[in-house]
């Protein structure tokens, strides 16, 4: 999948990511994130974080994503993009790094964006080297 991508599809990545982020639920923190991922038949799924009046069961728009996906059969995610309104490309959090790597290849490509479309392109193995494996 890797050689196939060139800046004009990584962008629209960006951008479907940035659609993604509007349904993000996010009344207590006020930062929206977005997400969308490829799994291996080319469907495409999104998701946005989702918080909680009870803060510590929000959920990150990464594993709304993966949740959502999962849940109708996916299991082999080849790309998922990331955007929020960020300086810099938005830096996933560790339990998400994990919950991709579930349904990730090493070589699976992770694209990391915010809302001015800078974007850092890494491989799974980069976002999470040396995570959890059963
Ligand atoms: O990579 C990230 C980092 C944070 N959040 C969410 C969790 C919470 O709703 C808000 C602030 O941490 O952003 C994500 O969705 N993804
Ligand atoms: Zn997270």
């Amino acid at each position: 999948m890797k050689k196939e991508l060139n800046e004009k599809l990584i962008l629209e990545y960006v951008d479907k990511a940035i659609v993604a982020r509007e349904n993000a639920y996010a009344p207590y923190s006020k930062f929206k994130v977005g997400a969308v991922l490829v799994d291996e038949n080319g469907n495409e799924t999104s998701g946005a974080n989702i918080e909680n009046g009870s803060y510590g069961l929000s959920n990150c728009a990464e594993r709304s994503a993966v949740f959502a996906a999962a849940s109708k059969g996916m299991r082999k995610i080849k790309l998922i993009a990331v955007v929020a309104d960020t300086t810099g490309p938005v830096s996933p959090c560790g339990a998400c790094r994990q919950v991709i790597k579930e349904f990730a290849d090493d070589d699976t490509i992770i694209i990391l964006g915010n809302l001015k479309r800078d974007y850092k392109l890494m491989t799974m193995e980069e976002l999470l080297p040396y995570g959890f494996e059963l």
